[in-house]
């Protein structure tokens, strides 16, 4: 299944240029790229960019660009053009290769339009599901009636939930995104162990 980066945002809480900040030495989308390379499920990865971010990400994949830049939504719509694909952020430095495979593997026995993890409290994971191509249609009406928001598009479908409280605890810091400066402090401690 292809891998489909979004990689379009602004980082405005960030502030600058969040997926090339280095950790570690290594920009923050190639981390994220590095971790879904080393899923067994994953034989393609597309960064799917803003025409404003796509040259300088073209060093670290095949870029496609999102023209709708109307949110992760419109990253998503643009992904699926491509296939089915398991779609994740650009900004998810510590994503698990195991539940990503976890995942891919449900999608395809479940065949259901998406597979997308869900808290006990009823909060998706919306950047870090599979999708069928088909659930673009869904997604194109949504985004003519300027509706952006991918959980609503993923409740009115026929989705396939995966609960994550009976998962391995470990696999909850594959959802972890990095937003702001603050968040890097929480990777820094541990940094030698997880990246
Ligand atoms: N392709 C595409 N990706 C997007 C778009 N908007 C956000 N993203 C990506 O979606 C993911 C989640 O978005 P956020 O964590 O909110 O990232 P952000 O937009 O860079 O950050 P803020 O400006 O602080 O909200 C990130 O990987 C973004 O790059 C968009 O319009 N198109
Ligand atoms: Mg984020």
């Amino acid at each position: 299944m292809i891998a489909a980066v979004l990689a379009g945002g602004s980082g405005r809480r960030f502030g600058g240029d969040k997926l090339l900040f280095r950790i570690s030495g290594k920009p923050l989308i190639l981390h994220t790229i590095e971790r879904l390379e080393k899923a067994d499920s994953i034989d393609e990865i597309v960064i799917v960019a803003s025409p404003e971010n796509a040259e300088k990400l073209r060093p670290f994949g095949n870029v496609v660009v999102d023209e709708l830049l109307v949110g992760p939504i419109g990253g998503l719509y643009t992904a699926l053009s491509r296939g089915d694909a398991f779609v994740v952020a650009g900004d998810m430095p510590l994503l698990v290769p195991e539940f990503v495979d976890f995942i891919v593997e449900l999608f395809y026995s479940e065949k259901k339009p998406v597979c997308v993890p869900r808290w006990g409290n009823g909060y998706l994971e919306p950047l870090h599901a599979a999708y069928s191509s088909e659930f673009r249609e869904l997604l194109e009406e949504k985004i003519r009636a300027g509706q952006y928001s991918i959980n609503r598009a993923i409740r009115e479908s026929d989705a396939c939930y995966i609960e994550i409280e009976s998962l391995p605890v470990d696999w909850r810091e594959s959802f972890f995104n990095v937003n702001t400066r603050e968040d890097l402090e929480r990777i820094r401690g541990t940094r030698e162990r997880v990246l």
